[in-house]
This record gives C-alpha cells, structure tokens and sequence, in this order.
C-alpha cells in the first residue's frame, strides 16, 4: 500500500515564519515522544529481506522513515505504513521496478542503509537526494560496495546500482571518520552477502559509535552472528581509531519489535526544563538502550538540572539557572544544537568537543548554529573539532534552521525565554518529530 505524505513530511517545502513561544512560567509537563528515527529505519532494513513478515510497534511515521519506507518500495518490498504498526513483508530477492528511482530526501540513513539492500534485489536503481544529500558523505560506502562485489556507476549521488540478486562479499577497509553510518551501511544488509563481510573501520575518528553499537544489537536481535574488535595495526598510524566488523552469511528471521521513544527527539522538551526553571517529564524513557541519548540526564544534570528515573520515566527539574558545559560529544553529536541552545542561556562558557563531523550533517550545523544564533547576540566561535559559546545578552530576531530539524527545535528551546524569535520554516522538524509544533505548544499549555 502507498501512503500518501503530507506538507514537509514528502518534500521538506517550506513552511511559514513561526513566532517561537514564550514561556510565561516554569514549563511543567509529561511528554510522550514519537518512536527512534534509527531504530525504525534499521528494523525497516533488518525486515526487508527476512523471508516472512515483520510488525513494527510505534513506528516513526515522519519524513526520514517514510522515505525509507518509499525506498523499500521501490526495491520491491511490500511495506505498509497505514496504522500504527507498520508491516513489512519481507523478501529475499526483490525485484525493482524497471528505471526504478531511490528518492533519499536529505535521510542519511535512507541514504547510506539503501545501497546495500539495492545489490541484492534485480534491477537498475537510480539513487538520489535533497541538493544537501548529494553532498553529504557516500563515496567511502559505495567504493566499499564495489570491492564486495557491486556493480555502481558514480560516487555520489545521483548514483546507480546495478542489482543481480547476490553479492559475494569479502573484506574492506573504510574510513568512517565523517559518519558512522558509512559503516552501518555495509552491515545491515550483509548476512545475506555470500561469504557476509568483515568492515575494517581506519581513520582519524569514528563519530557517533553508540550508533554502531545498535546495528549490532540489531543485527544479533535479527539473528545474524556479529563479531567486534578493535584491531592494533601499525599501517593505521598512531592516531588512527581502528575497528573491525565481521558478520557471518546467514537468514535475518522476521520479527515483531518494539520501537523505543527517541531519545534525541526528547531533547528538547527537557531542556525546556532546565531553560525556565521548571520540570518534564519524557514518558516510557528505556531502562537500557543503545541510543546515545541515555547521556542526557547526565549532560542536562551539568548544565543545571536534577535527574530523576520513575517506573513512568525520565523527570528533568531545572533550577532557574543554566549552567556552561565542556564536553566532548563524539560519541552524541545530535545533542549539540539543542546543548547549544542551552549554553547560550548559561552564565558560564561552554565548549562543544569532539564534532567536527557535524559540517556534513543536515547543514554545516557548526557553521550555521554560530551564524543563526549570532543574531540573537550569542557568542559563539567555530573551532576545529567543535563550538565555544560565551555568555552575552540576548535578544529577538528571524531564524533560519537551514533545513535542519535540530537547529529548528533548538531555537525554540531559546524562544521559551528570549522573546521576539521567529523561526523559518518549522515544518523542517518533520523529518524526526512530525507534530513539533504541536507537541510544543501543548507543552506550554499543561
Ligand atoms: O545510524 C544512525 O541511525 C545515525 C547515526 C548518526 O550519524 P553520523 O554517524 O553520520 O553522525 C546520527 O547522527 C544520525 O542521526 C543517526
Ligand atoms: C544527522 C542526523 O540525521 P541523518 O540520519 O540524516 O544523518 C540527525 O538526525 O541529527
């Protein structure tokens, strides 16, 4: 069944300028969060190509997921995104549709996790994006595709895959230094590669490693045998952050899951709390999870807050001052906008470390997070590998979010306690969060 998509959530038009709330007290509200963008989009793949049919409870109906849904269509799985749950009947060798087209939107997920399961269906199958997708990091993945076997024509987007309903697989070496779901890419989709794969991760860094972490657990969950190690090599050079994947060929089984709540799309309604003085309280909060945003009560207790864990969930109280943070956010990149958002509240410096790779995320979200909240009179300097953000007057102006989800949300974070800011295009939150607006009104009015 096809779905039909609404406003942002198909083509990421823009929407109108969007007075960011004030918040007139203390926000104290409960807020459920829509299902992971990651874990919908990796059980969406893992099902695919299992042979039988896969339920997916509290899936993320929002752009990304949806494109990723779009994209399994295409390739010629049956997915259907009507209720609730959303069902895949999964298929081990699919067939595209003849001049079949991959659209990505600007997803890296859909982007990076796709390819793979493309060489393994039959057909040609035209890969492309949003202009920002063409320009994000795919080379690394595709040429690794390649020396597994693929056939591809080009580098990066628009790109071909000629799919032949196998690919016979090996070992690799690729530098995941500028995104870790280059490497996602290579193994989500690899227990049906002839021989599965072994992925030797070399290069500067390995940004966003709990991600990694989570292709495993779910790959294991799916019933693949995973092996990791980090791998000591002289050839790596002694800054080099090495690490090896090896999957074993296998039969992924279809199965029913659970989606667990996003823990990056709570960020901000918990920062709403350390931001005014108030308390939140984010429903269903996972006792144990890979996503890394199981750091933040941590962070958000250093930035002033108090964390509490109930059997209903994660309460976030501020206490009416915000205080600066240096961190080192590899590992959690997604937290800086909205960390951001909070250090230029706080009255005392803070410092961003570790996050280089987030230039080639939805936007330059370095560049673009000093820009925009410069207007405000926010201090904040780009260094290399991050932001310092130095405390200073605030006042209101027009935001530009730049296409990005994040940096739309962590304006409005400021917009509760800096009157006068308009936000360009809110629609954009709908990649992750479908009803952003909504859901931030409706806390303000609890
Ligand atoms: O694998 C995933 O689901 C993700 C990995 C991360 O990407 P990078 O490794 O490019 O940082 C993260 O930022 C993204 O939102 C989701
Ligand atoms: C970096 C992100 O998304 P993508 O999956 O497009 O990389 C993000 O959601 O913060």
């Amino acid at each position: 069944m096809v779905s039909i998509l609404t406003g942002s959530e198909a083509t990421g038009t823009q929407s109108d300028p969007w007075p960011a709330p004030l918040a007139r007290q203390p926000v104290e509200a409960v807020v459920a969060v829509p299902g992971s963008k990651s874990g919908t989009n990796r059980a969406l793949v893992l099902a695919a190509l299992a042979n039988g049919t896969s339920r997916l409870r509290g899936a993320l109906r929002s752009r990304d997921t949806l494109l990723m849904a779009g994209v399994l269509r295409t390739l010629g799985i049956e997915v259907s995104t009507e209720g609730p749950d959303w069902v895949v009947h999964g298929h081990p060798t699919p067939s595209a549709a003849p001049t079949a087209r991959a659209e990505c939107g600007n997803a890296g997920t859909v982007a990076r996790f796709t390819p793979a399961l493309a060489t393994l269906t039959r057909g040609d199958v035209v890969f492309d994006g949003d202009a920002r997708m063409r320009e994000r990091p795919l080379t690394p993945l595709l040429g690794a595709l390649r020396e597994l076997g693929a056939e591809i024509d080009g580098d990066r987007m628009p790109f071909t895959v000629h799919g032949r309903g196998r690919l016979r697989g090996g070992e690799v070496i690729v530098d995941a230094s500028h995104s870790s779901q280059l490497v996602s890419g290579l193994l989500l989709a690899s227990p049906h590669y002839d021989t599965g794969v072994t992925v030797v991760h070399r290069g500067s860094r390995l940004p966003s490693a709990p991600y990694l972490d989570m292709t495993v657990a779910d790959l294991r969950a799916a019933g693949a045998t995973v092996e990791v190690d980090a791998v000591c090599s002289p050839a790596a050079g002694p800054v080099a952050d090495t690490r090896r994947w090896r999957v074993e060929p296998g039969r992924p089984t279809a199965a029913d899951r659970t989606i667990e709540p996003d823990m990056n799309s709570a960020a901000a309604f918990l920062a709403a709390a350390v931001a005014t003085g108030g308390r939140v309280m984010i429903s269903d909060w996972p006792e144990s999870t890979e996503q890394p945003g199981r750091l933040l009560p941590d962070l958000l207790v250093a930035m002033g807050g108090t964390a509490r864990r109930t059997s209903a969930g994660l309460e976030i109280t501020g206490a009416g001052a915000v205080h600066g943070i240096d961190v080192d956010l590899s590992d959690f990149g997604e937290a800086a906008p909205i960390l951001t958002a909070l250090a230029v509240l706080a009255d005392s410096p803070s410092r961003l470390r570790g996050i280089a790779h987030l230039r080639l995320q939805e936007t330059d979200r370095l560049a673009a997070l000093a820009l925009e909240l410069g207007r405000l009179g926010a201090r904040i300097t780009v260094a290399d590998d991050g932001l310092a953000i130095s405390p200073a007057p605030l006042h209101g102006a027009r935001l530009d979010p730049h296409a990005d989800h994040r940096l739309a949300m962590a304006y409005a974070v400021v917009g509760l306690v800096v009157p006068g800011i308009v936000i360009d295009d809110i629609a954009t939150t709908g990649k992750t969060v479908p009803d952003f607006p909504e859901m931030w009104t409706a806390m303000l009015d609890q």
